[in-house]
């Protein structure tokens, strides 16, 4: 279609307003009319066979036809078609023929304007050509981004020579806004308009870029997001139909509930507390570890025995009939619990309520195996309460009694509150046993934590760090147990009412064997009391030749060994009906004999004494020994002693020094070293001379062993007197007794352990000092004194009388 056959233009033709596309040169459009005036434009178009004004309204002024509502530059061309339709809508067909300008608009016709040809100029074809190539290179980058450039359009684009028709199709295709669309088109200069087209096909390619990179990240934290959201609803799927949804909604019910019906034993702070975590609980994701570390929590408080309580009555013949029945002799100490629980009885007969749970705590001291434990037991017993024990001795850390916070990785509540929990009651009887191990070695303050425990002031409301909370501890009977009171630090001490268990004799062990040990062995082999049959003597010599202890742990472990090959020998051989087991056959059950303390050495010798030691294990037999070694009067000591021993050693020297200066101590002028001149003119030397010619050397054998105290004086002394004055020591003698400087003999502790450890080495005769003669002996057992022969001491002067051939 050629423009010429229409006419020179400037011309006057219809103007068509259109709102929506922006129309370029030999576009062939479909256009949909409403309006009165472009159907009128198009129909005087069809009807005189004229060219047709296209001009695109601008941007917010759509429908109008004023004179500035519209672009003035569009395109002219023919109507090729024109259809009504049913709504009275018209829709043509219309060719774009070329870029036109309107020069007048005749606003009285309304559908007519004058419009005049615009014609483009290129001043650099070169130039222009190059434009073309980038704008088609930029065009097939964006094509890979997205499709609105399909391959036979890109073709159609690089096949075409006309610069001007590549920029509208180009133009055309980027559906560009109106107002920039005018602003490029409008442009004669062609090289601009393209460079005006590139920009925008160059933006778009960013855009497009930013767009993808932004859709992936959205579409990967979707894909993630849905991904979760699927995971989590399975496994709620899986958990419900496992039922386990349904579990934990039940599990926090009977929480809620056990937590009720506790509320008013466990006071407000512990409700509190419990029921905050409670609730956070059933917030929590049940597989989350969190929600497992706080449902142990719950279950733990949960299984706290609040409200619980065992038999709260006390009875003192219950208790005095219990104890009777567990344990041979020990009158002291049953007598002293007896009293102990006579006052609670009392107290609580007398409804005097704050008292009955006050007062001090039981402590039996003493060395293994002689009752302790087991008293306590039978105190539980007797007064029908759970018993829980608490051993001291192996623990690092004392918040393993008080509970380590919730922060801490694997917090649990302290040993205190697990034993409420394992007695199932408040009330128990709780022993603190080895209570003198408590050193400070451990982690955080011991004494501060048992106070916190033991003292009646406080121990009603203990805090536990892990529950967080106080719990009531005062209706618990505490009882601890200690082989050295020495250990205990003071601020406990006070606190305490110590119950002296001491080492057994022989006697009491043949005893405690026959009525205690051997039946309750029996039993506990199935054995019948007539099928065993052990004498007397048998026993005796179990007890002094295999065993080697204070108490009887070691002689009952002894009697299970035997028994156990006795039900062995039943069952291999059915014909057996009763085993009896002799002197003769102990090798065979139960191998070598241990001696117990040996016994002391037969032949007197010069420079070893018998000591008595107390050991937090029984009594035992201290030998000292002492040489002298040509010197100039020095004294050395070893055999790993305290502080307190060594200073005792030195007093022992003077003593005997000034023994040997006032020639209470005499000496042997022979026994005393002279030099060749003394020698040869017979010269008279002064026996202060021994000591001073002679270095001692004293050792106190087992060298492992740490010693202290201040009783070996009047031995270490005997020793140095033996050896400076070459005279020999009895060997059947032993003694104990703190000397003092001006040779006075002290008392001493721990003497009934001493005198069993004297009466087992089969000692004769044990010098002791006069106070302890006058104020222990009534406590000291029968068949020790019988063959003894104790003798009391004041000064040196009588034990070196005694005790020096
Ligand atoms: N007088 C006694 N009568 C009967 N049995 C006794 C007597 N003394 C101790 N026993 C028994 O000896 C065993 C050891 O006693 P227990 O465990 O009470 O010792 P302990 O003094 O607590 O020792 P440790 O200091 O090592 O804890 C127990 O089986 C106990 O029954």
């Amino acid at each position: 279609m050629q423009l010429e056959n229409y006419g020179n233009f400037p011309q006057t033709i219809p103007l068509v307003i259109e709102d929506e596309i922006f129309l370029y040169p030999f576009m062939i459009t479909p256009l949909f009319l409403e309006n009165k005036e472009n159907i009128e434009a198009v129909e005087n178009a069809i009807e005189f066979n004229r060219l047709v004004m296209i001009a695109v309204s601008k941007s917010g002024k759509e429908g109008s036809r004023d004179k500035d509502s519209f672009y003035d530059v569009g395109v002219v061309g023919n109507v090729m078609r024109k259809i009504t339709l049913p709504d009275g809508k018209v829709k043509v067909l219309f060719q774009g023929v070329s870029k036109a300008k309107i020069i007048d608009f005749v606003p009285s016709s309304n559908i007519f304007a004058t419009v005049d040809i615009l014609a483009e100029e290129t001043k650099n074809d070169i130039e222009l050509k190059s434009l073309i190539n980038i704008l088609i290179d930029n065009i097939k980058k964006l094509s890979r981004l997205n499709n609105k450039f399909p391959a036979d359009l890109i073709k159609a684009i690089e096949e075409n020579d006309m610069p001007s028709r590549v920029a509208d199709l180009v133009s055309s295709v980027l559906k560009i806004k109106k107002d920039e669309a005018y602003k490029i088109f409008s442009n004669t200069n062609l090289e601009q308009r393209v460079i005006g087209i590139i920009e925008i096909v160059k933006n778009e390619i960013e855009s497009y870029k930013i767009q993808k990179e932004i859709t992936q990240k959205v579409n990967s934290k979707i894909e993630k997001s849905h991904k979760d959201y699927f995971l989590k609803e399975q496994i709620k799927a899986i958990q419900k139909e496992l039922g386990a949804d349904n579990q934990k909604e039940e599990e926090i019910k009977l929480f809620k509930k056990r937590l009720k019906a506790k509320k008013c034993f466990m006071g407000q702070e512990a409700y509190k507390e419990t029921k905050r975590q409670v609730e956070k609980l059933s917030r929590m994701n049940p597989d989350s570890p969190d929600a497992s570390l706080l449902q142990t929590y719950v279950e733990m408080v949960l299984d706290i025995p609040f409200g619980e309580f065992a038999n709260v009555k006390f009875s003192v013949s219950s208790v005095e009939k219990q104890l009777n029945k567990d344990h041979y002799s020990l009158e002291k100490a049953k007598e002293r619990i007896a009293e102990y629980f006579a006052v609670k009885q009392l107290l609580e007969q007398r409804n005097i309520e704050d008292l009955k749970s006050k007062g001090t705590v039981l402590c039996f001291v003493g060395p293994p195996g002689v009752g302790k434990t087991s008293l306590a037991n039978s105190i539980a017993k007797a007064l029908a309460r759970p018993l829980v024990r608490v051993a001291l001795g192996g623990m690092e850390d004392v918040n393993e009694l008080r509970g380590h916070r919730r922060t801490y990785v694997g917090a649990m509540p302290g040993r205190l509150i697990k034993g409420l929990i394992d007695a199932k009651k408040m009330n128990p009887v709780i022993v603190l046993d080895e209570i003198d191990k408590l050193g400070s070695n451990h982690r955080g303050d011991p004494s501060a934590v048992m106070l916190e425990i033991l003292d009646p002031e406080q121990n009603h409301e203990f805090r536990d760090l892990y529950l967080n909370f106080p719990v009531d501890l005062s209706q618990v009977i505490f009882v601890s147990t200690a082989n050295d009171i020495r250990k205990i630090p003071a601020p406990l001490k006070d606190r305490m009412e110590f119950i002296e268990l001491n080492s057994y004799t022989p006697n009491e062990k043949y005893h405690i064997a026959k009525d205690y040990l051997i039946p309750q062995e029996l039993e506990k082999h199935g054995l019948k009391k007539d099928e065993v049959s052990i004498s007397k003597a048998t026993i005796e010599l179990i007890i002094s030749k295999y065993t080697r202890e204070a108490g009887v742990r070691n002689l009952r472990r002894v009697f299970s060994k035997l028994f156990r090959k006795v039900v062995k020998k039943i069952l291999e051989n059915e014909t057996i009906t009763k085993v009896t087991i002799g002197i003769k056959d102990l090798k065979e059950y139960l191998d070598n004999p241990i001696f117990e303390i040996e016994p002391a050495d037969k032949i007197d010798v010069v420079g070893v004494s018998n000591g008595l030691a107390w050991t937090a294990v029984g009594g035992d037999i201290l030998k000292i020994e002492a040489i002298k070694l040509k010197g100039k009067g020095d004294l050395k000591v070893t055999g790993n002693l305290g502080d307190v021993m060594k200073e005792s050693s030195t007093i022992s020297y003077s003593v005997v020094k000034y023994l040997i200066d006032n020639k209470i101590l005499k000496i042997d002028e022979k026994d005393i070293p002279k030099t060749f001149k003394e020698k040869d003119e017979k010269e008279l030397v002064d026996c202060s001379e021994i000591y001073k010619r002679y270095d001692i050397h004293l050792h106190i054998p087992e060298g492992a062993t740490p010693k202290d105290g201040p009783s070996a004086g009047i031995t270490m002394a005997l020793a140095l007197a033996s050896v400076l004055s070459n005279r020999k020591i009895k060997s059947d003698i032993a003694m104990t007794g703190e000397l003092t400087l001006s040779g006075k003999v002290l008392p001493i502790g721990g003497l009934k352990e001493k005198l069993i450890a004297a009466y087992k080495a089969k000692i004769k005769k044990v010098l002791i000092p006069k106070k302890n003669y006058e104020r222990d002996l009534e406590e000291i057992p029968q068949e020790v004194k019988n063959s003894l022969e104790i003798k009391f001491v004041e000064k040196i002067e009588d034990v070196l009388k005694e005790a020096l051939i």
